[in-house]
């Protein structure tokens, strides 16, 4: 499990623990695991040419420390001091070092220099940074972006918020993210996962000083170890029978869509409900599942028994979708929602207000529906409005997008790391809701089984995908190599 944390929760701990230490003995573990990773990733230290931007804080004392370990394997290593001041101690080593101090940030000069660097170090802004880049560091961010050389950020990429991960105009795109003491929240959480690259964390020894998580990303080990195990008595019920109701007589694909995420994750059973178009499309393609045609305005009475329900891929929102949606919302079953199931309720919020177990699927577009929130406002700070979201409406929210959140009161949320933006093709959606739903069904809740749900959902997009556009069938028919893969 990867954990994040704020700027402001890493900076109490820092504090507690410079306490113990002596002076600069914490900037020179991070240094040292800095000058560590990016002599890693040169094929040779000795003779390559190391650019190293240097702000005005501590990240530029980081920056300079770890530079001046380069120099002194032989690197050849050119400092840049855009700040208005710059950490002496630092200096003074990379000098002493034979590193070199290059004139001040007129562009050519750092571009000519830039262009020739085996190595860029991103050493301008790291949790100090606030709002958006400021001159020069937002021309030198863009400097450094269009060159072909490597770039480290130092603990996080300059521009990018440590916090939230949003970023405000000019921000580094950096390869890797070399980060001290503990992962940031910024930088698993898009934008600012953009732009971070692989992040490297380096442990300071911060660990004991460190209080609840932030975020929480799943690893597979993680949600392997969440997944209901299919026992010896594969009874259908212990593995979960699951309900769907979606499709309509306009979106019969998304009916057909939902029950493949449902049986590709290994539902026991699935029962899917649906009008007469939908109910044939869905009988078509899968036999296995079992089919109650509803008549128009009809509710799910007559479908047998199920431990879960899906609800709104493609149903409409007519006053039929409207009576079956109130149908399924009034018993006491896990409910995942999605789709149209959550146009109805942002026109009808009582939909929304039961006890039992619920979780809703938006993206930003549909969650700026239910809460009133502005889309651009959600898609600029996607964590806080998913966390407000799951306060206010009192269900879990999955809240779709490269970086997929899961916000649950009173619980860290959860970040899905296999996310990928081939996710954006129609009908994907569906296939989730189909895995969710067969997850609830199986008797995880809402916090796992949503989780879960979209770990697997990227991780089959991404087998999927390789490098072509991705259909959403192909999601689904990917899902049990993943699952295979997690036993
Ligand atoms: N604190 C510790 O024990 C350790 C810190 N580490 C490193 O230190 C930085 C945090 O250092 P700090 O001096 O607090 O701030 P920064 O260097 O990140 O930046 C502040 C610096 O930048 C200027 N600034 C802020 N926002 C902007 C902006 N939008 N545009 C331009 N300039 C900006 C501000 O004026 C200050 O001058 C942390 O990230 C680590 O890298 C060690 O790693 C561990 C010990
Ligand atoms: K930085």
């Amino acid at each position: 499990m990867r954990i994040a944390y704020t700027s402001d929760q890493i900076r109490t701990a820092e504090r507690a623990l410079m306490a113990r230490l002596p002076e600069g003995a914490l900037m020179r573990r991070a240094a040292a695991g800095l000058a560590a990773a990016c002599a890693g990733l040169l094929p040779r230290v000795y003779g390559s040419r190391v650019l190293v931007l240097v702000g005005s804080g501590d990240n530029g004392g980081d920056a300079l420390y770890a530079a001046a370990t380069l120099a002194g394997r032989g690197a050849r290593v050119d400092a840049l001091l855009a700040g208005s001041r710059t950490h002496q101690g630092g200096l003074a080593a990379l000098r002493a070092a034979g590193g070199r101090v290059l004139g001040g940030s007129e562009s050519e000069a750092v571009r000519r220099a830039a262009g020739r660097a085996d190595l860029i170090i991103d050493g301008l802004v790291g949790i100090g940074g606030t709002g958006p880049l400021r001159e020069p560091y937002a021309a030198l961010a863009e400097i450094v972006n269009d060159t072909p050389g490597i770039v480290v950020a130092v603990d996080v990429p300059s521009g990018v918020d440590a916090s939230n991960g949003q970023v405000d105009g000019a921000a580094v795109r950096a390869d890797l993210t070399v980060t001290f003491g503990a992962c940031k929240t910024g930088l698993f959480i898009d934008p600012g996962a953009g732009q971070s690259g692989v992040v490297e964390l380096v442990d300071i020894g911060l660990g004991p000083y460190l209080p609840d998580a932030d975020v929480v990303a799943l690893t597979d080990l993680d949600v392997a170890g969440l997944l209901p195990r299919p026992g010896r008595e594969s009874d259908k019920y212990r593995r979960g029978v699951v309900g769907i109701v979606a499709g309509g007589s306009r979106f019969t694909g998304a009916a057909v869509m939902t029950v493949a995420g449902a049986i590709r994750s290994g539902a026991g059973m699935v029962r899917y409900a649906g009008q007469d178009e939908p109910a044939s499309a869905v009988r078509d393609r899968w036999p296995e599942a079992v089919i109650t045609t509803l008549a128009p305005g009809e509710g799910v009475d007559r479908v047998g028994r199920v431990q879960a329900w899906v609800l709104g891929p493609g149903l409409g929102t007519d006053d039929d979708a409207l009576a079956v949606a109130e149908s399924v919302l009034a018993g006491d079953l896990p409910v995942a929602l999605d789709a149209d199931a959550l146009t109805l309720a942002a026109a009808e919020p009582s939909l929304l207000r039961r006890d039992a177990p619920t979780v809703i699927t938006p993206h930003a577009g549909e969650l700026s529906r239910l809460t009133g929130v502005p889309r651009q406002d959600i898609e600029a700070a996607r964590l806080h409005h998913a966390r407000e979201a799951a306060r206010t409406l009192g269900v879990t929210v999955l809240l779709k997008g490269s970086t997929t959140i899961v916000a649950e009161p009173g619980r860290p949320p959860r970040i899905n790391l296999t996310g990928t933006p081939w996710l954006a093709s129609a009908g994907t959606g569906d296939v989730l809701s189909g895995i969710l739903g067969t997850l609830l069904a199986a008797g995880l809740d809402c916090y796992d089984a949503a989780s879960c749900a979209a770990y697997l959902h990227g991780a089959a997009a991404r087998v999927a995908a390789d490098g072509a556009p991705l259909a959403a069938s192909d999601v689904a028919d990917a899902l049990p190599q993943v699952a295979r893969s997690l036993t």
